[in-house]
């Protein structure tokens, strides 16, 4: 446990670290001003160590230039340093200069002339105390990691590992309200593995789990516009949604997509469509206005998806423009 000791005074200095040696605390450094100090502990510098230099501070109170009050201030103002226990050293121990120093956040009070025992207890007692704050900061941090871990898995769809239903609603809500904002066009494409209920029958779900995991990857390899959520929408489903993207843009997609899955060539035998798995997909693109909801949107992207089944299968087909469904 390091101390650092800060008076002006030489005298005081060496009697208070002679006090700490005799008390068994040896790794003890020693200013002889406030402002000595407050570079020692990096206050001044641009970038401040999360590990503090010191373990506890002496700090005198009456010294020229800067005083133990102002630079107790200093010390708080520095996130990294706002736990480091501080002993205010005083001849005085009037109640306003002790408000003073408790409001500028010392710690603890110790009045001259020092008394080994009541140093001791002192010492051990901020030892104690920031100890038990450096637990509980730990603790907070594995929290905090925690809970960005458990956000995630939130988000996350077991099976496919991209985006799962939770994750897409809450992005259509935002993406929608940005698009009404921003007066941007925003695109949605509602994507379905044609006959799956075939696939699995024939070859089982566990290779009906392999080929949603296959159409997964294949998706998220098609999409790479910025802002782009390409999520699983459920069972053999999947959605991307395109902030700031029209309808050419959309189709483009959408055309690389069955190019991508018919690339794959998993085998589908038993398919009325092709003798391997291919998707029908709905499109949607809307520049947002408030007499619509984004809810308005995912329901014209699943009329086309439908309409896309009815015409064949693996083919894309265009939604209405979102205000002619009212
Ligand atoms: N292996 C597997 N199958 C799933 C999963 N989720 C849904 N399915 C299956 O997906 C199939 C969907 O079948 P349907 O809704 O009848 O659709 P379809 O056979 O694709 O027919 P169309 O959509 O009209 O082309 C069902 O057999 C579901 O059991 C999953 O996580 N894993």
């Amino acid at each position: 446990m390091k101390i650092l000791i800060v008076d002006d005074s030489e005298i005081a200095r060496h009697s208070l670290e002679m006090l700490l040696h005799a008390i068994g605390y040896t790794d003890v450094l020693s200013c002889s001003s406030a402002h000595d100090a407050l570079n020692l502990l990096g206050v001044f510098d641009k970038i401040v160590s999360e590990n503090s230099p010191v373990d506890l501070v002496l700090m005198d109170v009456m010294m020229p230039e800067m005083n133990g009050i102002d630079a107790i201030s200093h010390i708080r103002a520095v996130h990294q340093l706002k736990d480091i226990p501080i002993i205010m050293v005083s001849i005085s121990g009037e109640v306003s200069f002790l408000e003073r120093a408790f409001a500028a956040g010392a710690t603890d009070f110790i009045s001259k002339p020092i008394n080994a025992i009541e140093l001791s207890a002192r010492v051990r007692a901020a030892f104690r105390l920031k100890m038990e704050m450096d637990i509980r900061k730990e603790r907070e941090q594995q929290l905090e990691v925690l809970n960005r871990t458990l956000e995630v898995m939130c988000n996350i769809d077991n099976l496919t590992g991209i985006a799962n239903r939770r994750c897409f609603d809450e992005t259509l809500v935002n993406e929608w309200e940005d698009a009404l904002r921003s007066r941007q066009p925003l695109s949605m494409l509602l994507i379905d593995i044609d006959v799956f209920k075939e696939f699995n029958d024939t070859y089982g779900h566990v290779e009906g789990d392999a080929c949603l995991q296959q159409v997964a990857k294949a998706l998220r390899d098609c999409v790479d516009a910025p802002g782009a959520c390409t999520a699983r929408f459920g069972g053999e489903e999947f959605v991307i949604l395109l902030p700031s993207a029209d309808q050419i843009s959309a189709e483009k997609l959408a055309a690389s997509i069955h190019a991508k899955i018919a690339h794959l060539q998993i085998l589908h035998s038993v398919s009325k469509v092709e003798n391997f798995v291919t998707v029908s997909i709905g499109v949607v693109s809307v520049v947002p206005e408030s007499s619509a909801k984004s809810l308005d949107m995912l329901k014209a992207a699943d009329n086309a998806l439908y309409a896309a089944k009815q015409q064949g299968r693996n083919r894309t087909v265009i939604g209405l423009p979102i205000l002619a469904m009212h």
